[in-house]
């Protein structure tokens, strides 16, 4: 996930890390299975390898948080469910619009999560008037042309853009001047909002090259180790392995 040009310092104003902020999902996530399980208490190092966190981490994160368990027992999973929550606004309702209701906006409409996790789709947004009316997850589709009212009636503060690449500025700056101050985006957009609104930019493109990445690497390691072993096999070039291209050679993985 990337910020867009407004993204806040590194610090909250409450004091708490970003890089915190960002891992409380994963330890609520972790916790929330927990609860689900009806587990009373739980370690950190438990909870650190539940949530695919390092241990002292975890601790230093809590710490931030005003939580620091009991020694011996652990911390208690309903209470910091509860204080992760509230930290993260979820203790309350977030109505949310989606905006481009094509192949991705329909299946998050369709993803049933996001209730149990403190978010309403509270409205779905199209510019194709065929699409008017038409139920989607049950609600009905709304024309971009009533978009700043169907924002204001909902009270809407957070938008998720899922519309071609092209519309996506224009989306984002109505939904903008009609008071949406939290922007999750999905096309592939960089976009530019004034200060105090909050961009969060998903690009599932963006994380598998990054896994590409690293298949490439643990191959030429691989291949490192197996020729270790075999005296007569020729060098090999970790993470450097080149491939040929129509221009001749090209690197594997293309500086972003
Ligand atoms: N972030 C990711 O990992 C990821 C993954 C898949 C797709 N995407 C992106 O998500 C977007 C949607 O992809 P899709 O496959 O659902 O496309 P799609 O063509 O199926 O749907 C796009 C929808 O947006 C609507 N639309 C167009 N202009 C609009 C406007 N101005 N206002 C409101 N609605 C408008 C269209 O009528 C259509 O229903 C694309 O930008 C795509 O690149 C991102």
């Amino acid at each position: 996930m990337a910020t867009g040009r407004n993204h806040r310092p590194a610090t909250r104003s409450r004091g708490i890390p970003e890089a915190t902020v960002a891992r409380l999902p994963l330890y609520l996530r972790a916790l929330t299975a927990l609860s689900e399980r009806s587990v009373p208490t739980v370690s950190s190092e438990e909870l650190a390898a539940a949530a695919g966190v390092n241990s002292a981490k975890l601790r230093k994160d809590f710490s931030y948080l005003g939580s620091y368990g009991t020694r011996g027992v652990g911390y208690d999973v309903e209470y910091l469910v509860y204080q992760i929550s509230r930290e993260l606004g979820l203790t309350q309702d977030w109505p949310v619009a989606i905006i481009g209701i094509g192949n991705l906006g329909a299946a998050l409409a369709n993803y049933g999560g996001f209730a149990s996790r403190g978010f309403r789709v509270a409205a779905l947004i199209d510019a194709d008037p065929a699409m008017a009316g038409t139920p989607v997850a049950g609600i009905p589709v709304q024309h971009a042309d009533d978009l700043d009212r169907i924002i204001s009636e909902n009270g809407v503060s957070i938008g998720v853009i899922t519309t071609p690449p092209g519309a996506a500025q224009q989306v984002c700056d109505r939904l903008v001047a009609a008071g949406v101050t939290s922007i999750l985006n999905f096309a592939p957009t960089v976009l530019s909002v004034p200060d105090g609104v909050d961009v969060r930019k998903v690009d599932l493109s963006i994380e598998l090259q990054i896994l590409a990445f690293h298949e490439q690497r643990k191959a030429g390691e691989d291949a490192a180790a197996d020729s270790a072993f075999d005296p007569a096999a020729p060098p090999v070039r970790a993470a450097t392995t080149s491939r040929k291209g129509p221009d001749g050679d090209m690197p594997a993985v293309m500086p972003a």
